[in-house]
């Protein structure tokens, strides 16, 4: 391996790609070291996949340039993708096939010498927790199983870095934990991860770093407590009222000690305060005064959801 511990495996520069007159991804770049997790944070639509796809080389970038362990994918495409392992967002299973087979093809498609597959295959279905299942077809597994057999495919050929693109869609709470602490394994043993998801609490779980993306572009990078530094407030406190309030309320609440945003989508409030007590206690009295009554209230720390509404004004999730 021609890398050091300070240079990253991954590296990808002012990636681009267009769909027609759809710019999806526009001059994204990132690094991944060995043993490292990058999440892709981003709502539907922002050019995560796109992004990965891009990485595990099964589309062409329009523009920029990317290398895994200083191989870049335009000189050598077959060496690269050794390096890379991808599980897709659709699961790319042989539902008829047991287990065993699902990976020993792949493992044929990354040409690994015959003699090798059988020991290698069940090496990655221990590793995914499916070792005494791998006899059984696809088709009587659960969605979490299926998806860490996709896994087990991705890893057959060894490779230095794994792309997973939301591989905990459609997964019971119960497996997606059973995946995340492969995933961790995984970490630990040393392979470079990139991690597309929708879901915060995911990559607050798992990355050590994390991109979050809108509209094909960075809008942050860093890891979560650099994160965390972007948001005006600490705190939050979302109300939604019997009604929408209007620009001499907005004003008046903007205004209070300790209010230090608000976001307003029709009669949802959600504020950024410096101290949950005081800040609450001055918003509902504001509110009371002038006749609007809250009909529910919530408040928490403030979390990557909020850091994503305080720089793109929207909510990841809509
Ligand atoms: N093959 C394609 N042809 C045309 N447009 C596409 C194609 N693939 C993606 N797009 C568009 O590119 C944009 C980015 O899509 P992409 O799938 O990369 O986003 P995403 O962040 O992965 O979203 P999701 O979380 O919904 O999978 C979207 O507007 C999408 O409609």
């Amino acid at each position: 391996m021609n890398t050091t511990a300070s240079s990253p495996l991954l590296q990808a520069d002012f990636l681009r790609k267009r769909y027609g007159e759809r710019e999806a991804v526009r001059g994204i770049s990132l690094q991944v070291s060995a043993g490292e997790v990058l999440g892709l944070l981003g709502p539907n639509g922002a050019g995560k996949s796109s992004t990965i796809a891009m990485l595990a080389g099964l589309s062409r970038p329009d523009g920029g340039s990317v290398t895994v362990g200083g191989t870049a994918l335009a000189q050598d495409e077959f060496g690269y993708k050794r390096r890379i392992g991808l599980v897709p967002q659709e699961l790319a299973l042989f539902e008829d096939l047991p287990a065993l087979a699902n990976v020993e093809l792949f493992g044929a498609l990354y040409e690994l010498p015959a003699a090798q597959v059988r020991a290698r295959a069940m090496e990655v279905l221990a590793q995914v927790g499916l070792a005494d299942r791998a006899q059984d077809k696809p088709a009587s597994f659960s969605g979490g199983m299926k998806r860490r057999l996709n896994i087990a495919c991705a890893l057959i050929h060894g490779p230095e870095l794994l792309l997973l693109d939301e591989p905990t869609a459609g997964v019971d709470p119960q497996s997606r934990n059973a995946i995340f602490e492969q995933l961790e394994a995984l970490k630990r043993a040393g392979m470079a991860l990139v991690y597309t998801t929708h879901y915060m609490e995911e990559v607050e779980r798992l990355a050590d770093r994390m991109l979050i993306i809108d509209h094909g572009q960075q809008v942050a990078h860093g890891s979560l407590a650099e994160l965390y530094r972007l948001l005006p407030a600490a705190e939050t406190l979302s109300l939604e009222l019997e009604r929408e309030i209007d620009s001499n309320l907005d004003a008046t609440l903007r205004a209070l000690p300790g209010v230090q945003q608000l976001q307003r989508r029709g009669s949802q409030l959600q504020f950024g305060l410096s101290d949950l007590g005081r800040g609450s206690a001055a918003v509902l009295g504001a509110l009371a005064a002038a006749g609007v009554a809250p009909r529910h209230i919530s408040s928490g720390r403030a979390n990557l959801e909020d850091v994503f509404l305080s720089l793109t004004g929207r909510q990841l999730r809509d």
